[in-house]
C-alpha cells in the first residue's frame, strides 16, 4: 500500500550568489519513514535539508526555485508562517545546542513561545519528550540543572526532547550523530528507530553503516545533483547507477 507523502519536493535548484548549488532535485518522503540524505562533503544534502524548513532564508544571496509542499501546502508561498513551518519541521544539528538554561527550560522552551504557562501542561510534556528522546531516566532527577552540564550525547538528546515538545510533523536531522561516541550515537540511532513509529525523519549521515542499519529509504547526492534514490536495502545491496555503487563501496568521498 502506498505510504502518505509528508514533504515533497520538485525540480528544487538553489544558487548562493552566481554559484548553483542545488540542479533540480525531486525527492519525496514519506510518512512514519527515515530517509537518509548520503553523498560526499558539499555535494549538497545540508543545503537541500535546509530548504525543507526555510533555513536558508536567513542566508544572503540565496535564490530558491522549485516546488516543495508539506502536507500539500506550499512552504514557500507567502501565505506560509515561517515560525510555524519550523515547529512543524524541527532540526537537530551537528553539534549539540542546548540553551544555557535547565533541562527542563530547554524543553519546554518552544511551549512557552505558544503561550503555554499551566505548570503542569509543561510538566506533562517534559516527561513525555524526554522519555521520547531516552533521556528521562538519566536527568529526571535533576531537571532544573543547566543543559549545558550534560554530557555531548545527553545534550543531543535534550535537543531532540526540545524538538519533539512542540509536536513536529518531520524532524530534519544534519548529522545528528558525528560529534558524538559510538555509545550515545547508538543510543539516538535506537531512539530515531523508535521515533519513527510516530514521526517523519530526514537524516543526513556521512556514516554508511548508520544509513543501512536505520533508514528505510536513501538519496545519494553528488555535486548538487539526485543521482539516485531508493529503498536503503536496494542502494546498498544493487544500485542502479555506478556512481552510487563507487561511493557506497568506498572508491570517493
Ligand atoms: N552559505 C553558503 N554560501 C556559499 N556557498 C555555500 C554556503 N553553504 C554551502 N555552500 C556551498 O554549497 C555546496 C553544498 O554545500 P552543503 O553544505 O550543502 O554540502 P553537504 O553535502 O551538506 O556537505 P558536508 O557533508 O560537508 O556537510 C558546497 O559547494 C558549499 O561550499
Amino acid at each position: 500500500m502506498a505510504k502518505d507523502k509528508v514533504i515533497t519536493s520538485a525540480d528544487v535548484k538553489l544558487w548562493y550568489g552566481d554559484f548553483e548549488a542545488l540542479h533540480g532535485i525531486n525527492l519525496d518522503f514519506n510518512q512514519n519513514e527515515i530517509t537518509a540524505l548520503i553523498g560526499p562533503s558539499g555535494c549538497g544534502k545540508s543545503t537541500y535539508l535546509r530548504c525543507l524548513n526555510r533555513m536558508n532564508d536567513l542566508i544572503p544571496g540565496v535564490k530558491i526555485e522549485g516546488d516543495m509542499r508539506l502536507q500539500g501546502e506550499d512552504i514557500y508561498s507567502s501565505q506560509m508562517d515561517v515560525v510555524q513551518l519550523r515547529k512543524r519541521v524541527g532540526m537537530v544539528f551537528q553539534q549539540p545546542n542546548p540553551f544555557p538554561f535547565s533541562i527542563y527550560d530547554n524543553v519546554v522552551y518552544g511551549l512557552r513561545l505558544q503561550g503555554i504557562k499551566d505548570r503542569a501542561v509543561l510538566d506533562e510534556a517534559v516527561e513525555t519528550s524526554l522519555k521520547q528522546a531516552a533521556i528521562w531516566d538519566e536527568v529526571k532527577d535533576k531537571l532544573h540543572v543547566s543543559a549545558l552540564s550534560l554530557s555531548g550525547g545527553q545534550q543531543q538528546r535534550v535537543v531532540i526532547g526540545r524538538v519533539l515538545a512542540v509536536q513536529p510533523d518531520v524532524i530534519l536531522m544534519d548529522e545528528p550523530t558525528s560529534a558524538l561516541d559510538p555509545i550515545s550515537s547508538t543510543q539516538i540511532e535506537n531512539m530515531l528507530l523508535e521515533l519513527r513509529e510516530q514521526y517523519t525523519i530526514i537524516l543526513v549521515t556521512h556514516n554508511m553503516h548508520q544509513a543501512s542499519r536505520i533508514s528505510d529509504k536513501t538519496a545519494f547526492f553528488l555535486q548538487g545533483r539526485l543521482v539516485e534514490f531508493d529503498d536503503t536495502k536496494k542502494i546498498f545491496l544493487n544500485p542502479h547507477e555506478q556512481e552510487t555503487s563507487d561511493y557506497i563501496s568506498g572508491r570517493f568521498g
